[in-house]
């Protein structure tokens, strides 16, 4: 693989053999789709490229200028024709907004903008070829587990020797090499255009996260996935969704024939059990495919299966993580293990495995590559990262509650005289209704409980900490486990504390930043890795770290 030809983020690469489109071609699309378009203005240049951002228009694009949350795309139009756009698709208003254009330029007009720039990006970069089945990509969807679970597709895959792609919060990775990104889903035309490229790269398989806001935001329209799986849903981008019911109906919208040929859902409570039900309803009950986890925990009487249904069985500790077995309805079954601690972690080990399993690849080959333990122990940056054996430090990116009690029932020391030392903050302008109960989980499953700054982005910080530190106190008053809480910035002093406190029985755990390297602090990017953080306070007080944190 050629490094040097990777050079450029998931928002300015471009794979190389694309054919060129006139206007009259994209209103074509847009009509099969059973949308309405107009053309204004044919112009006369071809498009080869498609772009959402007027500050990533690259020559021969159609621009697709949206209306937005904070502005209306048609307001940067005239930027990119100096860019060398070759069109511009926008709504009636935006058409008005835009005024003159050179001749040169095409302008169409549709009211549906979202609904139809993923198809046409999977036109333009033919993305998805038809009757290409040589190319096995995945989707993860979820509230937490979905960077897991893909890094851990990506490594089956790879044992099975394929050339892999990976598309997610910390990284896209194609064939080995990096793609900066700035989003988990990227935009549409960034999905389509690295998925194009990755083919022409020789990559096989590809696994992706997909957040709630792709979907809402139709960043994986015109995708479909071989598989898409499905981890859990609890708390979090309120903000956004307003309610969990619509939360939920938004990751449902993964679970449709259009996006996906199978899918595998964790059906480990009533959210996991409707979205089965709302994929056999959608995609065809033989598409769809339960996998009961009980939460990583094994089952004493496993559930009657249907045939192609799978449960996790023989859950047993090893080391800092678990051996287990998934088993189909109809006998298959895979013996594994995992060395990423948790519980839930063995629910993202089952789900990859059966992904995997459901995505049509040979049983015999799978069972050998998943007997090997570093299959599904992939290194996953920030996740349950340990830093220390002594006393027990992780890094975590728990930031909504329900992760936050995962990680910290998780790390139970193991001898009497431990404590459980959690040290976290709060996400400003998002969700605020998480903070109190963060808070409140953070003193059911702590000793010692130590409220910080997360990335306030524009917010005040002191209130956010007080209405974290509020949640935990309250539960304190009510007999929570808490003996102490702190409320102590910035970050890294309240990281020192936690080291200063430790003892060698005693479970550290830093959560919510995970693999960020940077602290958004009214919008200054301060340069902040937990991971060195905790390492750095811990040598101060004496104590060893893994050799990779070590300070020279
Ligand atoms: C809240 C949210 O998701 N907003 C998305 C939304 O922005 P918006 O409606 O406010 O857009 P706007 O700023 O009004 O601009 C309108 C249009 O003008 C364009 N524009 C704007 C300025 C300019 O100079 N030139 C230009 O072309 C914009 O690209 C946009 O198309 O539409 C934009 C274009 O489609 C997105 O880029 C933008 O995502 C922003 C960047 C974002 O940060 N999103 C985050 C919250 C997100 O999606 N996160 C999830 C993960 C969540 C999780 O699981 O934690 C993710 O998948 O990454
Ligand atoms: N299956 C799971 N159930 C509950 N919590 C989990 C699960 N898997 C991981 N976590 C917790 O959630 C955190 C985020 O994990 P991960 O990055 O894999 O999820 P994600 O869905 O990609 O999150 P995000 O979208 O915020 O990046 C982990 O650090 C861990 O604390």
């Amino acid at each position: 693989m050629d490094t040097a030809e990777f050079e450029g983020s998931a928002q300015t690469l471009r794979p190389s053999n694309v054919a060129g489109y006139e206007v009259e071609s994209v209103k074509n699309l847009i009509e099969e789709l059973g949308y309405q378009a107009r053309i204004e203005s044919a112009g006369s240049s071809s498009i080869t490229g498609l772009s959402m951002d007027s500050r990533e228009v690259q020559s021969g694009d159609i621009y697709v200028a949206l209306p937005g949350a904070r502005a209306h795309g048609a307001e940067f139009a005239q930027a990119t024709v100096k860019s060398g756009a070759s069109a511009i698709l926008t709504d009636a208003r935006g058409a008005e907004l835009i005024g003159e254009l050179p001749e040169s330029i095409g302008l169409l007009v549709c009211e549906d903008l979202r609904a139809v720039v993923g198809p046409i990006s999977a036109r333009i970069y033919n993305s998805q070829p038809e009757n290409a089945d040589d190319f096995s990509l995945f989707a993860v969807t979820g509230t937490n587990g979905k960077t897991t679970t893909t890094y851990m597709i990506n490594s089956i895959m790879q044992s099975l020797e394929h050339t892999t792609g990976l598309i997610g919060t910390i990284e896209i990775v194609a064939g080995g090499v990096a793609i900066p990104s700035k989003l988990t889903t990227p935009e549409s035309p960034h999905v389509h255009s690295l998925l194009s490229l990755m083919r022409e790269r020789g990559i096989t398989s590809a696994a992706m996260e997909v957040s709630s806001h792709a979907l809402d935001y139709r960043r994986v329209d015109g995708v479909r996935y071989s598989v898409a799986g499905f981890t859990n849903l609890t708390q979090d981008h309120l903000d956004l969704h307003g309610t969990m019911d619509s939360y939920f109906a938004s990751k449902a919208a993964l679970f449709t024939p259009e996006r996906a040929a199978r899918a595998v859902i964790l059906t480990d409570d009533a959210w996991g059990t409707s979205m089965a039900d709302s994929a056999d309803q959608a995609m065809g009950q033989s598409n769809v495919v339960r996998l009961y986890s009980n939460m990583g925990k094994s089952y004493d009487v496993a559930p009657q299966l249907a045939e192609n249904d799978w449960a996790l069985t023989d859950v047993k500790r090893s080391g800092i993580g678990h051996d287990f077995t998934v088993v189909r309805g109809d006998g298959v079954t895979l013996r594994t293990s995992t060395q990423l601690p948790a519980d839930f972690n063995v629910s993202n080990a089952a789900l990859a495995a059966v992904m995997v399993a459901e995505s049509g690849v040979d049983l015999e080959a799978l069972s050998a590559v998943l007997k090997r333990p570093e299959t599904l122990t992939p290194l996953v940056p920030g996740r349950m990262q340990l830093i220390a054996h002594t006393p027990t430090a992780l890094v975590d990116f728990a930031h909504n509650p329900d992760a936050l009690k995962r990680a910290l029932e998780a790390v139970e020391p193991a001898e009497a005289d431990g404590r459980v030392i959690v040290v976290f903050g709060a996400t400003g302008e998002r969700d605020q209704t998480k903070r109190p109960i963060m808070g409140d989980i953070a003193a059911q499953y702590a000793d010692i409980v130590i409220v910080t700054d997360d990335d306030p982005h524009n917010e005040a910080p002191a209130p956010i900490r007080e209405a974290v530190e509020a949640g935990a106190r309250a539960a304190q008053e009510q007999g929570a486990r808490a003996q102490e809480v702190h409320n102590i910035e910035p970050r890294s002093r309240a990281i020192e504390f936690a080291a200063s406190i430790a003892g060698e029985h005693d479970s550290i755990v830093v959560a919510g930043r995970g693999h960020e390297t940077a602290q958004d602090v009214a919008g200054e990017d301060l340069e902040l890795d937990d991971r060195v953080e905790v390492a750095r306070a811990l040598t101060q007080q004496g104590y060893d770290v893994l050799p990779d944190y070590r300070l020279d």
